[in-house]
């Protein structure tokens, strides 16, 4: 029997936005697969503390994806807690699927710095979307040992917007519309939880 396609989107989802929506649709189309599993990452070791709690980048991940058949939240990174290594999640799935492994230039661009980088490029297939601000091109190390693992970085066709977490928690500290940035229902969720006043620093 074939084995089951799935598609990875991990990220810090403070909020997720339309283009993290977007970019799983894409990838799911184009790659022919199966479903996607939209993972949060329960504290993202590269960054500085998340704006929202754990319980509500899940809730809002919830929503977002519930007229989406095919996108599925995956909670192991929350449940696992701690600081989140892709690495550890990899070897936590299943075996049973053939991973793809879904991310922005920026994060291509910042792939090397990854804990065991070499080992997750060897578990999953890397499909990359264009992002404003970002090259699309695989460090030289990258390059060599996919060349070596004979595999391929799969480039999505993926219109490049400005949307991101960023923008979307400056819009909402400053009061300013999220109109095209967020889901509806989402943007409620954030007005009725008071999530997002604070300045961004
Ligand atoms: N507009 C976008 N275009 C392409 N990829 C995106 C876009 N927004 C997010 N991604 C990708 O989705 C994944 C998860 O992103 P993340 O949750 O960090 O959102 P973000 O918008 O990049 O957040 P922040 O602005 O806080 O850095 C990453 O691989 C990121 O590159
Ligand atoms: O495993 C790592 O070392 C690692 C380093 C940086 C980012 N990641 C993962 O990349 C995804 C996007 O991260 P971010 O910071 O753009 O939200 C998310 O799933 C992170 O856990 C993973």
């Amino acid at each position: 029997m074939a084995l089951k396609k799935t598609g990875l989107l991990g990220g810090s989802f403070d909020p997720v936005h339309l283009a993290h929506i977007a970019l799983a649709e894409t990838a799911r189309t184009a790659l022919a697969l199966d479903e996607v599993q939209l993972i949060p990452a329960a504290d993202p070791w590269q960054r500085g503390p998340l704006a929202a709690t754990a319980a509500h980048r899940l809730a809002m991940l919830h929503i977002a994806t519930a007229g989406h058949a095919h996108l599925h939240v995956n909670p192991l990174e929350i449940q696992r807690g701690g600081p989140t290594y892709t690495i550890d999640t990899l070897r936590e799935l299943p075996k049973n699927a053939d991973y793809f492994w879904i991310l922005g230039a920026d994060q291509l661009e910042n792939f090397c710095s990854w804990q065991y980088w070499q080992e997750i490029a060897s578990l999953v297939t890397l499909a990359v979307a264009q992002r404003p601000g970002a090259r699309l091109t695989a460090a030289q190390d990258l390059i060599e040992h996919l060349e070596k693992l004979d595999r391929h970085l799969i480039e999505l066709p993926f219109e490049p917007t400005e949307i991101s977490a960023t923008l979307v928690r400056q819009r909402l500290a400053r009061g300013e519309s999220t109109d095209g940035l967020l889901d509806v229902a989402v943007a409620q969720y954030i007005k009725q939880n008071g999530l997002y006043q604070a300045p961004v620093a």
